[in-house]
């Protein structure tokens, strides 16, 4: 309980300064033997959807944090803290007079021409002036409770009782085969909650000085690897040898690389923070990227338009990668786009949507600039992305009740919302959220994929196995794949958010061409231990709940037979991880919602945070960004229907208007023609002088053309008229 003196903060700066040079001596080590990740293997793909791409000055910086984070728990174990103490005292410690007083981020300044800023700034800054640094990427996640962390500052949440299982264990003690499907709604539903994921979040694994990904299992032998070359950051995943699908390949060690951390403005010693590698908004960035140098990647730098590949009949698909040997040759604003081929195609419809918005405005403006075209018509599909996640997938996960008592709902037709910016708060993306409570989407996932002609009857031979395909999108050229896709995305229905998963997940997940892969479940479960989040009985309390004391408690809330299976996995209530807890209540999702209360309370409430945050928001009023009431009233007749409708390969001519509810007849929503689905007008965007707020999309050449042709007219008029009179 000592208080530190100045001496004790040096004394833990200098241990935590050389405990990092040791552990990039050891790196370099480890590199040279070649125990970094190779491809082929599990690990390799699991490292495309978590790798680092950051750059080399992001990198720095990472090191930078854990070298404050070293030196905390120095500090912390010197000073004999409890983890308790740790948690609400080291945060208070500067680290201004130590010798990691320049390894703190540098505060963002904007420039101050961003009063007026019309466009988003694509990394994510300066969308609040107050705090320039909220929403921009690479910076950490905030959390709604105190860390979990065993120590208050970095080792992985454990039980106070016991030490918690092997998060294998749980998954095979707690998750059932798949059965159970949510017949009211389509698969689109699972596809476009991980497209949006992929907008709001990207914890990225530790890289080492390479970029390579640290090895964390022996890959010969499938057992763990000996102490000596195990890199600090790897976590592997204990796997008991008598598991009843893993014990057939003698696999005892499933690889696992801990986050990237971060440290924040506020200079101070701390517990770890996990970074989010992309911007914490919901702005499009898996389309547009979350930096200029991945969105200068993707423009075509013509009429505003972004890159695409043609295929043999002229149709676009996303741009292709020069240099590329595998099948992961696509790319879009996010490294992890093709990760399912149905996920490929709904970025393919995006990208599209993009260039078609882009085309017909410049129709409308033909001397716009391409800037002007790029930015007004990125400003558009953001907002689609707004208002198809508020008034579609929304509704549809939560309920309309959820959707009223958390304020979710945007502005009816002509309204705007508001936007202060002196009470605006952060809105970083929730760690509770990204690393454990959406994730229950994942059980949503169906295995088989199944596409439908366009008779809307199934194609059994086109049917294939998600493992076959995650990481390959080589399916999206081929003809009628994307039309039959579309179908399937919006015909076939979806598992029920509960503990019932597909194998393809908790087998065979990125498998390649292995005969078995990694467990989503177990990965997930041990991410949100390394991250520290609090288990599911304290979230509980947060969200209003009785703090459960015996497993029978949770009986409002769950079901017996699967209080049972979490008797199975935990030895006491307090010990079950958020993640499984929020996938043990949804087996009896709270009314008109797919989602058990807790799990609800979270998404409703990030979702909040989202949009109440956000100046850009696509219907906040009274901004330089703000559309006209005539714009925003197009924006509200889009739906995701008519996006597929506009965007497919041309074979796709009927669609149901709700496109995340089944298509079925007697509830109106049946499929009909397109042509009957309403569509944004963009007329709208014609004209700046009929939009004044807007009136800034004129280029300045523009201007100049309005005053310079008239005088020059006259002029050439007068000198004739002299001519003449001579
Ligand atoms: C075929 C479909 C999907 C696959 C194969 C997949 C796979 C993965 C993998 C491998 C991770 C990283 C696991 C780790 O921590 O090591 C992940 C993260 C995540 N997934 Fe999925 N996922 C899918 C669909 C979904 C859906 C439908 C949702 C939600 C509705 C979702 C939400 C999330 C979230 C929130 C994260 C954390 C992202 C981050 O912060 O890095 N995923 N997923």
């Amino acid at each position: 309980n000592d208080v530190p003196v100045l001496d004790d903060l040096h004394d833990a700066v200098e241990q935590g300064l050389a405990q990092v040079e040791s552990m990039l001596d050891l790196e370099s080590q480890l590199i040279a033997k070649g125990l970094t990740v190779d491809r082929g293997t599990s690990a390799h793909l699991h490292s495309l959807m978590v790798g680092n791409s950051g750059s080399q000055q992001q990198k720095d910086s990472a090191l930078n944090a854990v070298r404050i984070l070293a030196a905390s728990s120095h500090l912390k174990n010197k000073l004999n803290w409890s983890a308790d103490q740790a948690r609400r005292s080291l945060p208070q410690l500067s680290l201004d007079k130590t010798a990691l007083k320049n390894s703190c981020p540098e505060s963002i300044t904007c420039p101050s021409s961003n009063v007026t800023i019309k466009y988003r700034p694509i990394d994510g800054s300066c969308h609040n002036l107050f705090r320039p640094d909220w929403g921009k990427a690479n910076t950490p996640f905030q959390r709604a409770l105190p860390n979990a962390y065993s120590d208050g500052v970095f080792e992985p949440r454990n039980s106070p009782s016991s030490p918690l299982k092997s998060p294998r264990v749980v998954s095979t003690s707690f998750i059932k085969p798949a059965s159970t499907t949510a017949s009211d709604f389509t698969l689109m539903l699972m596809t476009w909650g991980q497209l949006i994921t992929h907008d709001l979040t990207k914890a990225s694994s530790f890289t080492s000085a390479d970029g390579k990904t640290p090895q964390c299992c022996n890959v010969t032998s499938g057992q763990p690897l000996d102490r000596e070359y195990l890199h600090p950051f790897c976590l592997s995943i204990e796997i008991p040898v008598n598991d009843q699908f893993y014990s057939k390949y003698n696999q005892t060690c499933m690889s696992f690389v801990r986050t990237q951390i971060g440290a924040d403005y506020s200079c101070s010693f701390g517990h770890a923070e996990q970074l989010n590698s992309i911007t914490h908004w919901l702005d499009g960035s898996m389309i547009y990227g979350s930096s200029s140098s991945e969105l200068s990647d993707l423009r075509l730098g013509q009429g505003g338009e972004l890159k695409n590949s043609t295929t043999s009949d002229g149709k676009e698909l996303l741009p292709l990668r020069s240099s590329c040997s595998d099948a992961t040759c696509y790319y879009a604003g996010d490294v992890r786009a093709q990760e399912n081929p149905q996920l490929a195609v709904v970025h393919t419809v995006m990208m599209r949507e993009h260039n078609r918005i882009a085309r017909a405005l410049k129709q409308l403006n033909s001397l716009w600039s391409e800037e002007v075209l790029f930015q007004e018509t990125r400003s558009i599909v953001i907002a689609e992305l707004h208002h198809i996640t508020y008034t579609e997938y929304l509704p549809a996960m939560l309920g309309e009740q959820a959707m009223r008592d958390y304020n979710l709902n945007p502005s009816a037709t002509d309204a705007y919302s508001t936007y202060d910016e002196t009470t605006a708060r952060d809105p970083s993306v929730w760690n509770e959220f990204a690393a454990a409570v959406f994730r229950v989407g994942h059980s949503q996932v169906q295995g088989t994929l199944v596409l439908y002609n366009a008779s809307d009857d199934q194609v059994p031979d086109q049917s294939f196995t998600l493992s076959s395909y995650f990481f390959d999108a080589s399916k999206l050229p081929q003809p009628g794949f994307i039309d039959n896709a579309i179908r399937g995305l919006t015909k076939q229905m979806p598992l029920a958010i509960n503990a019932e998963y597909t194998s393809q997940l908790t087998n065979y997940l990125f498998k390649g061409s292995n005969p078995y892969g990694m467990d989503l479940v177990a990965l997930n479960v041990q991410r949100g231990r390394e991250h520290g989040i609090p288990d599911y009985n304290t979230v509980r309390v947060f969200c209003g709940f009785p703090k459960a004391n015996t497993f029978d408690d949770l009986a409002s809330e769950i079901d017996q037979a699967t209080i049972n299976s979490l008797k199975n996995a935990y030895d006491s209530v307090d010990d079950i991880d958020l993640y499984i807890g929020c996938l043990a209540e949804s087996a009896q999702p709270v009314n008109g919602s797919l989602l058990g209360p807790t799990g609800l309370c979270v998404v409703a409430k990030q979702f909040a945070v989202t949009k109440n945050n956000d100046r850009f928001f696509y219907d906040v009023g009274n901004q330089p960004n703000s559309f006209t009431m005539v714009q925003l009233n197009e924006i509200r007749k889009t739906s995701l229907a008519r996006i597929l409708c506009d965007n497919n390969n041309g074979d796709v001519s009927t669609m149901q208007p709700k496109a995340f509810r089944a298509p079925d007849a007697t509830s109106n929503n049946g499929r009909q023609p397109c042509s009957s689905i309403p569509s944004i007008n963009l007329t709208a965007w014609k004209d700046a002088k009929a939009s004044p707020n807007k009136a800034s999309v004129v280029a300045p050449s523009v201007l100049l053309a309005f005053i310079f042709i008239p005088s020059l007219l006259m002029y050439i008029f007068i000198i004739d008229t002299q001519d003449h009179q001579c």
